[in-house]
Formats: C-alpha cells, structure tokens, sequence
C-alpha cells in the first residue's frame, strides 16, 4: 500500500488582536463616539471581552462599547498589529506550511464578516482571502498550531488538535500562564522558533 505523504504543518492566525488592532480601535472609536463618558485605557483592560468590562464600569458603557465595533467601517479600519503583516507573509512561504487565518465574527454579522475580507485583501492580498476561516467554534477545526490572543478557546470539541499559543495583548498580559501553556509576546518575538519546536515533535 503506497504511504500516505505527511500533510503539511498547519498553523492557524487569529485575527483580531493578533493581526488587527481590535482594541486600540476600540477605544479610539469610543473615545470620538463617546468624548464625555468614562473609557478603560489600554493598560488597565481585563479579560477578553471589552464589552463585559464596559459594562462593569457603568451599565449603559458595554452598549456603548458595542455600538463601535458593531459600526460600519470598524473592522475595515483597523491598524495590523505591528510586525504581524510580515510575519506571516514569512511564515506563508515557509516549505511544508499552510496557514489560514481563523477569525470569529460577531453575532452582528452585517459589517463585521465583508470588512474582514476586505481588511484581508487590503493587508495581505486577493490570494490570502482563500486562506480567511470564520467560525465561532475555533476547535472544530484541525491544525496543529493556533495563535489567539483569547485566553481560553473553547468550543464542541473538547480535545482541539492545534496547541493554542497565547498571543500576548492588553486584556492578558497579567495572566499568569498554565504550564505547558506558552505564550508569544509579539511578531517580533520568536515565533519561528515555536513553529519549529512543535514541527519536530
Ligand atoms: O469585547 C469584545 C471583544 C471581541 N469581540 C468579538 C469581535 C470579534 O468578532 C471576535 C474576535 O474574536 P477572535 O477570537 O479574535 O476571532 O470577538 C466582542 O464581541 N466583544
Ligand atoms: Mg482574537
């Protein structure tokens, strides 16, 4: 019987806060919509959910953080994390590799998923947006890398097939991480040597 050839090592790229500046488009977005209400700034964000900490500080804020990125134009608009463009325009052309981008849209989907492509091709190029995966359950899909910024990915599967690497951002900096659990500070840490450890295992 003829062996069947290895697939390729699969990494899968998160998108917003790991390739786009969600939260700094956030409160930018918030602070022109909203000029005379309280805001969290960047250093003092707290969990992955922007809207929850929002609404902890005042009831009507976690609206109000809502109706920004829920806006035309959010997600379009959003700055690339730094270094994250070539990054993976890198990691893209690496022998043996495939990467999609696997991104979660919001329930609101009406702005959120066309900008997403859209965003794709503006930063990446028309080819990349083959590579675009939305879903709002991250561990029914197979790869054997994943970089996320959300600190715990859960879904229907309870035993993912990817190593989820947390990618540092402003909401979990602070948290202390599990071992075996490993973090990748930024794009400009080394992220060729986590591909590489895990491609040997
Ligand atoms: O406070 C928040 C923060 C994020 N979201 C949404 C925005 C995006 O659609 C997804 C991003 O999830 P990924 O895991 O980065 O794909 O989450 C939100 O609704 N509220
Ligand atoms: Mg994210």
């Amino acid at each position: 019987m003829a062996c069947r050839a290895a697939r390729p090592f699969r990494v899968l790229v998160d998108m917003d806060g790991v390739l786009a500046d969600f939260e700094g488009g956030l409160l930018r977005g918030f602070l022109a919509s909203y000029p005379g209400d309280p805001h969290i700034e960047l250093t003092e964000r707290r969990g992955f959910s922007a809207r929850e900490q929002y609404r902890c500080l005042r009831e009507d804020l976690g609206d109000k953080a809502a109706s920004v990125y829920e806006s035309p134009g959010f997600f379009l608009g959003l700055d690339p994390i730094p270094a994250a463009i070539e990054a993976i325009q890198e990691m893209v052309q690496m022998p043996n590799t495939d990467v999609f981008i696997c991104t979660s849209p919001l329930r609101r989907y009406e702005y959120c998923i066309p900008e997403k492509y859209s965003w794709i091709e503006k930063h990446l190029g028309p080819g990349f947006v083959e590579r675009l995966i939305l879903t709002r359950d991250k561990t029914v899909v197979s790869a054997d890398l994943l970089f996320d910024d959300k600190d715990v990915v859960t879904g229907v599967e309870p035993n993912p097939s990817w190593e989820h690497i947390l990618f540092s951002c402003c909401h979990n900096r602070h948290l202390k991480l599990q071992t075996p659990q490993r973090r990748l500070e930024s794009w400009t840490d080394d992220w060729r040597a986590i591909l590489e450890s895990k491609r040997s295992r």
